[in-house]
């Protein structure tokens, strides 16, 4: 999952949008990179590895300079970690045009080929989404008027939506126009609308992932971006909003609300908080109904997320809520580190136990998922070594059975610790005395109990079904090829900084 932003502003946006980053750091931790337009009406690029902290130094900073720019914070899905697939991206043609992008395309391939073959446009990184840049500037390149209309740009924005298929949340910026942001029909991806008033009485517009960014750099929620949806602002401030999609169906991806998101944001009208709160009454119901004999005496989330989810199951069965384990916070979050064996030590160095709350007790550990396994398996030798007697374990959402095509990266089902086990199985290998997982319907309602509205979820990882209908087995046994955990070690090793000059 990535994270991005973007500002249009009469005053410097570069910290801002640092600021914004570092609110949607949790949804990438690998790169970051943000872009520019100043004055002489140029783009001012910087992006490395690394977390924003990390990236951006004072003098970066003060190169950063310009009223608009968009900003990126990056979990690959495609390609390696090399720092040439960090985004922004930009093309010099038509206009100067950039682009960062949260999700993953599912037919690349075709594309690239298409580009070359149709306009001659060479891609140089194995990047979706720098293809993704390309196809747009290849529909923005028939207009024929040196300045675009918001139907230029929406009529692009249509012909993009033909071409690409997948998961994608976007904010493109072209030079001398204004800045366009987007989601796929879909809206697997969240991407909300921000607007703030200056001293001048001139109306700023922010975009952002999650509308946790906007509270912090003062911006005031105006709506979500709907599914197909692009809205124009010229950067004048002049703001167009059109539908671009034909058949726009809201269907976000529900690990969202599992994980992925901060529980301060709201996503298509649900705040990921109360969702999560929900998840954990539905859950906590269901230990109540089937585990009735179980001598439960504590619940013990497993930081961070699943914290609210299993203080709502303490409440429901009405036993002690304590903090177990205590987490490192100058360790980021370890599903989305890009390799396993990475994974795998983060968990240890990121959470140690208080050996007095386990000492002699039944505990009933909760998570919010567990996907490979790695930090349940691991927690549980905590617990036991800090003496538990029993342990018993609990997650918010159903088995994770099915990769992720849309910008998780999860791509091989054999890397699932639940795919083809059965739950007793699965309890085995982890080493818990008892497993309990969420039902889907009561993840789904769950979350619908905030926005009844949303009809369809993106629930693949449960169930394998793919909601652009477009992910075929050959597909997915090819990402399986390409992106498992072994394809990657070998690839990042030879992973090559295409960007020499940009190295520092
Ligand atoms: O079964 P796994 O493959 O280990 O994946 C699932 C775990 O990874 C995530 O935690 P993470 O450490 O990424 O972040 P958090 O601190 O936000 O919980 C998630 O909350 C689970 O704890
Ligand atoms: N997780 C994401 O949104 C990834 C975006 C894009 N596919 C990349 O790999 O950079
Ligand atoms: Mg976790």
């Amino acid at each position: 999952m990535c994270g991005i932003v973007g500002i249009v502003s009469q005053s410097a946006v570069n910290q801002p949008i640092y600021n914004a980053l570092t609110l949607l750091q949790h949804r990438g931790q690998d790169a970051a990179g943000i872009i520019t337009i100043d004055d002489e009406n140029r783009f001012r690029l910087r992006k490395s590895n690394g977390l924003v902290n990390d990236v951006f130094r004072q003098e970066h900073m003060l190169r950063l300079q310009g009223n608009a720019g968009v900003g990126h914070v990056r979990y690959p899905t495609a390609g390696s970690s090399s720092v040439s697939e960090a985004q922004p991206f930009y093309v010099n043609s038509p206009y100067g045009l950039t682009l960062v992008h949260n999700g993953n395309l599912t037919n690349s391939e075709e594309l690239k080929e298409k580009l070359f073959n149709l306009a001659r446009r060479h891609v140089n990184t194995n990047s979706d989404s720098e293809i993704l840049l390309n196809i747009l500037a290849y529909h923005l390149d028939k207009t024929e008027h040196p300045h675009l209309s918001a139907k230029d740009i929406f009529d692009a924005i249509k012909a993009t939506h033909r071409d690409i298929e997948g998961g994608y949340a976007c904010i493109a910026m072209i030079i001398g126009q204004g800045m366009v942001a987007f989601r796929d029909p879909h809206g697997i991806r969240p991407l909300v609308l921000g607007k703030r008033v200056d001293e001048n009485g001139f109306t700023e517009y922010m975009f952002a992932s999650e509308s946790v960014a906007l509270d912090i750099v003062g911006f005031e929620m105006v709506r979500d971006v709907l599914p197909g949806e692009a809205i124009y602002v010229t950067f004048d401030g002049q703001l167009f909003a059109q539908q671009c999609a034909n058949n726009p169906i809201l269907s976000p991806c529900i690990f969202e609300y599992v994980y992925f998101a901060r529980p301060d944001s709201y996503i298509d009208g649900v705040s990921v908080y109360a969702a999560r709160v929900h998840m954990g009454e539905r859950l906590g119901e269901k230990i109540a109904r089937e585990w009735q004999d179980l001598d439960i005496d504590v619940v013990i989330p497993i930081p961070e997320t699943s914290n609210d989810i299993a203080l709502r199951i303490a409440h429901c069965l009405n036993k002690p809520y304590r903090q177990g384990f205590v987490k490192n916070r100058y360790v980021g979050r370890t599903f989305i580190m890009p390799g396993q064996t990475q994974r795998v030590s983060a968990v240890r160095h990121k959470l140690n136990t208080i050996s007095s709350e386990f000492k002699d007790k039944n505990v009933l550990l909760v998570d919010d998922s567990i996907v490979r396994g790695t930090t349940s398996k691991q927690i549980v030798d905590m617990a036991r070594a800090a003496g538990a007697k029993k342990i018993y374990f609990a997650s918010a959402a159903p088995e994770i059975r099915y990769p992720n095509v849309y910008g998780i990266d999860m791509p091989t089902k054999n890397e699932l610790i639940a795919h083809g086990r059965t739950v007793e199985e699965i309890a085995e290998l982890i080493g818990v005395d008892k497993l309990i997982f969420q039902d889907l319907e009561a993840l789904t309602s769950a979350i619908q109990q905030e926005n009844q509205a949303i009809k369809f979820f993106d629930c693949s990882v449960f169930t394998g079904e793919y909601v652009t209908g477009t992910v075929s087995e050959s597909y997915l046994n090819n990402i399986a090829l390409q992106r498992s955990d072994a394809a990657k070690r070998k690839r990042e090793k030879d992973a090559t900084n295409l960007e020499i000059h940009n190295e520092r």
